[in-house]
């Protein structure tokens, strides 16, 4: 085992939420201008097996958009709801997050589109991207996309498409394509394509988009301007996919992270918190009350994070120890 950075070690907040949230599947965390938590989930849908044909087409349109709120924004202390809404809009959730004017940016994977929505709980429907439930990898359409990352600077949108794409996309804060990229490599001899780029991370601080490539276990970061690749952070205690990842500026940078199952490798649910420029893993966590069972997207604010586990249909929270602790 690495030599744990003494600054951090996480521990589950077990009594958070304070009261339960009768979530669904979880596929998206987010944090708005408040530094509230916003849950985007599936309700009463989730994805299955048969969700879905060979091209990638819903097959569950009949059910109709889901009747349950899929946009839950509750306070980070207690998990209390503040605000309900995303009724009627969705098929299946999957990606969020919130820009600098606290509009939400989500994806649908079931309409493979994405929507910027007013964050202001009325849902207006600001801009869409693809085409409703029409798969596609050209610039009007994606195939399942996974994750948004907005620049603070620019405002452009990058979007990780998809489950049957292997690409990220760059749009204008408006919405006008700019341009894509496939994965990077460190070893041209080692070229291997995107497997579901799952999640998205911005880092402000350094101008850099990185990419959870969730079946080749791996994170690759990239220059936001030109989509050049800058590094790649691959490790065996991922053990084969990387679900979600989150950044915060501390430091040198820390990249937060979760991992999952793939058929072939097994490993530990858990979380890693990682050093952006040694790519040392300084911590990693996982629930006490509960096992991980499909941890889908993870969410970091000074010190504390929070996980959504789409096999659980629940959130968890974890602070970090080492700050609270009284020397
Ligand atoms: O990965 C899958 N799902 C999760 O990521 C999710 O629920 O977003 C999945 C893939 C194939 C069939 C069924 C589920």
């Amino acid at each position: 085992e690495p030599l744990f950075n003494q600054d951090y070690h996480l521990e589950q907040v077990s009594a958070w939420p304070h009261s339960s949230l009768r979530l669904g599947q979880v596929s998206g965390l987010a944090l708005d201008s408040d530094s509230n938590l916003v849950i985007f989930h599936r309700g009463d849908r989730y994805w299955g097996p048969g969700s879905f044909n060979g091209q990638a087409e819903y097959q569950e349109r009949s059910l109709g958009p889901i009747q349950q709120s899929a946009l839950l924004v509750v306070d980070e202390a207690k998990g209390n709801i503040l605000r309900a809404s995303g009724r009627n809009m969705f098929y299946m959730p999957h990606g969020i997050t919130i820009d600098q004017k606290n509009n939400y940016w989500v994806t649908d994977v079931a309409l493979h589109q994405v929507m910027k929505l007013s964050g202001d709980g009325t849902d207006r429907v600001l801009l869409t991207l693809g085409e409703a439930f029409t798969p596609g990898s050209d610039k009007q359409h994606f195939c399942q996309p996974t994750d948004v990352a907005v620049d603070p600077h620019t405002g452009n949108v990058f979007v990780s498409d998809g489950y049957c794409n292997a690409r990220i996309l760059k749009f204008s804060a408006d919405g006008k394509y700019l341009s894509e990229w496939g994965a990077g490599s460190s070893d041209r001899r080692r070229r291997v394509p995107f497997q579901i780029p799952h999640s998205l991370a911005f880092l402000p601080d350094k101008q850099e988009v990185c990419v959870a490539d969730r079946e080749n276990g791996r994170i690759q970061c990239f220059i936001a301007e030109t989509g050049e690749f800058v590094k790649e952070i691959k490790k065996e205690e991922f053990g084969g996919e990387v679900f979600a990842i989150s950044y915060s500026p501390a430091g040198d940078g820390l990249i937060f992270a979760v991992n999952g199952n793939s058929l072939y490798h097994t490993a530990p649910l858990r979380g890693f918190v990682i050093n952006y420029s040694t790519k040392d893993i300084l911590d990693t966590f996982s629930p006490e009350t509960k096992e991980f069972k499909m941890p889908h997207d993870i969410e970091s604010s000074d010190g504390s994070v929070f996980v959504g586990d789409a096999g659980s249909s629940s959130v968890f929270k974890f602070t970090n120890e080492k700050l609270h602790r009284s020397v």
